[in-house]
């Protein structure tokens, strides 16, 4: 572990964690993919989650979702426990997942005001907020164009404002940007930027992709499973000894720069 344990513990108004993690651990038989693994993010912060292939991110997006049981350890999210108070906790945070979940025969607005009516959103409401949500993601104009008929960046905008139909305070995104153009990945990037800074959402990014770092992010790295170092990017390179952060991650990975990918494929 690097010199750098950052444990959130409340801002000036001592307001509680958007996310905190203690203690998880979690395995599939025999192979253990999590080891008790500990942190907490801020309300209002972008966090990136780093970690290569296999680290553990995905395992800790399904624990945190609740589609897998925390058996060991305990996540809460703005307070409410995942496993006491699910409800209350999944209300808080809209997630996009690494997989397209959209329906490909739908359209645009399809999807999405099915999803809002999941959440108990219909009528004038859902149709303001659609509207509102498309502008944010850029996609104004597109609702009733087939989700088939989208390219994967469009198709993961919708997804993103999917995901904040019913006006989470956190976010969490796995690999969201996997497998689009430069240029593609750098306008979803900016415009999760811009929630946090504008609508002062929280936000997890787990990546594999150094250059999506910035030096003002905080960062929790994983490695096979375990935490490997938890604090501000800036903290973490000092930490590290480097001189930045794409040298920290090797250094913490200890495989030179090998499998640190800067360009989508
Ligand atoms: N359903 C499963 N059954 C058995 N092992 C699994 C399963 N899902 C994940 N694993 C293992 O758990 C470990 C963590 O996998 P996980 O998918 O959480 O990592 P990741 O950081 O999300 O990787 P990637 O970037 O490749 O998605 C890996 O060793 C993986 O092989």
């Amino acid at each position: 572990m690097i010199g750098v344990q950052h444990v959130w513990t409340g801002g000036p108004g001592n307001e509680v964690a958007a996310l905190d993690v203690a203690g998880v651990s979690h395995s599939y038989g025999s192979k253990r993919a999590l080891n008790n693994v500990s942190f907490s993010i801020a309300p209002a912060t972008f966090t990136v989650l780093l970690g290569l292939n296999g680290a553990g991110k995905t395992t800790l997006f399904s624990l945190i979702s609740h589609l897998y049981d925390t058996r060991h350890g305990s996540i809460r999210i703005f307070g409410h426990d995942i496993r006491r108070a699910s409800g209350e906790a999944l209300r808080c945070v809209g997630i996009v997942f690494q997989a397209r979940t959209l329906d490909l025969d739908l359209s645009v607005y399809q999807n999405l005001s099915y999803h809002a009516s999941l959440h108990g959103i219909g009528g004038r409401e859902a149709r303001q907020r659609i509207a509102t949500l498309l502008e944010t993601v850029d996609m104004r104009g597109r609702e009733h164009d087939k989700a088939r008929s989208l390219s994967g960046g469009q198709m993961r905008r919708i997804e993103i404002a999917r995901a904040l139909l019913h006006r989470p305070s956190l976010l969490l995104l796995d690999e969201a940007t996997v497998g689009l153009d430069i240029q593609s990945r750098a306008g979803i990037l900016a415009t999760i930027r811009r929630l946090v800074d504008t609508e002062g959402i929280g936000v997890l990014w787990a990546t594999h992709l150094i250059d999506e770092v910035e030096d003002g992010d905080h960062a929790v790295v994983l490695r096979q499973g375990n935490l490997v170092a938890s604090g501000t990017v800036s903290d973490l390179i000092q930490a590290s000894g480097t001189g930045s952060i794409r040298d920290a991650f090797s250094k913490l990975n200890r495989s030179g720069t090998a499998g640190i990918a800067e360009i989508s494929p």
